[in-house]
């Protein structure tokens, strides 16, 4: 499985590219406007991230409500940087963009997916990626989890990922990342803060300060 970062931060991005494990990036407009991002450097913006990580896909969220506006607008994000992926989210409306957005090579990503027929007409229509959500079903008491277990079983019943690739999205904790990456999702888009719990382990932690102690003794027996 791969990490993307699911942030629009761009210290955020860079940091964690820096390590060398992220595959990817996706935004959305909630996380454009926690970085009190205004709507005219919004494409700047995308840009910059795009250059930051260039060897990656980026997603950048169109909030276009037509297919035209939906088509228009993805092609000039599509145009920004060789690396942007458009994201649209799941509706009538983006599915017949996705069809059309494919026809012009650009890849997009469809967001807010939460059943499985959902991600397979996106599938359908031609998108190179479905974003499943897990967190939100926990929100309302539901199992995210078993929810994702579900479109991951249907979509790979009959598309591989070099048609469609799955991004566990709305993912809070280590856990979500195990559950997501057991059952086979392709891609888990992870939030920052819970990137860096993904580092630790209390053991690992115990284990490194007993080298460095153990380090000191060797070094000062010199
Ligand atoms: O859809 C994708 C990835 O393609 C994500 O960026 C997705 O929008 C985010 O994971 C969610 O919006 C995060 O939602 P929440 O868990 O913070 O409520």
């Amino acid at each position: 499985m791969k990490f993307f970062i699911d942030t629009a931060d761009l210290a955020e991005i860079k940091t964690a590219y820096s390590w060398g494990c992220v595959a990817g990036v996706t935004t959305n407009p909630s996380l454009y406007a926690k970085t009190g991002g205004k709507l005219a450097d919004f494409e700047a913006h995308m840009v910059k991230i795009a250059e930051a990580c260039p060897d990656v896909p980026v997603s950048a969220e169109s909030t276009a409500t037509t297919t035209e506006d939906m088509v228009a607008g993805g092609l000039r994000l599509a145009a920004l940087a060789p690396n942007i992926v458009v994201k649209l989210p799941i509706c009538a409306e983006s599915l017949a963009a996705t069809k059309e957005l494919k026809k012009h090579g650009v890849n997009v990503n469809m967001t807010l997916i939460f059943t499985v027929p959902q991600a397979l007409m996106a599938c359908s229509a031609g998108a190179r990626y479905v974003s499943p959500f897990v967190g939100r079903f926990d929100d309302i008491a539901e199992d995210g989890i078993e929810q994702l277990a579900n479109i991951v079983t249907a979509v790979k019943n009959y598309y591989g990922p070099e048609h469609t690739e799955i991004i566990a999205a709305s993912l809070r904790t280590p856990n979500h990342v195990t559950q997501a990456a057991l059952l086979g999702a392709d891609i888990a888009t992870v939030p920052f803060a819970a990137m860096e719990k993904c580092l630790h382990h209390p053991l690992t932690d115990r284990g490194l300060a007993a080298f460095e102690a153990d380090w000191k003794k060797v070094t000062s027996a010199q």
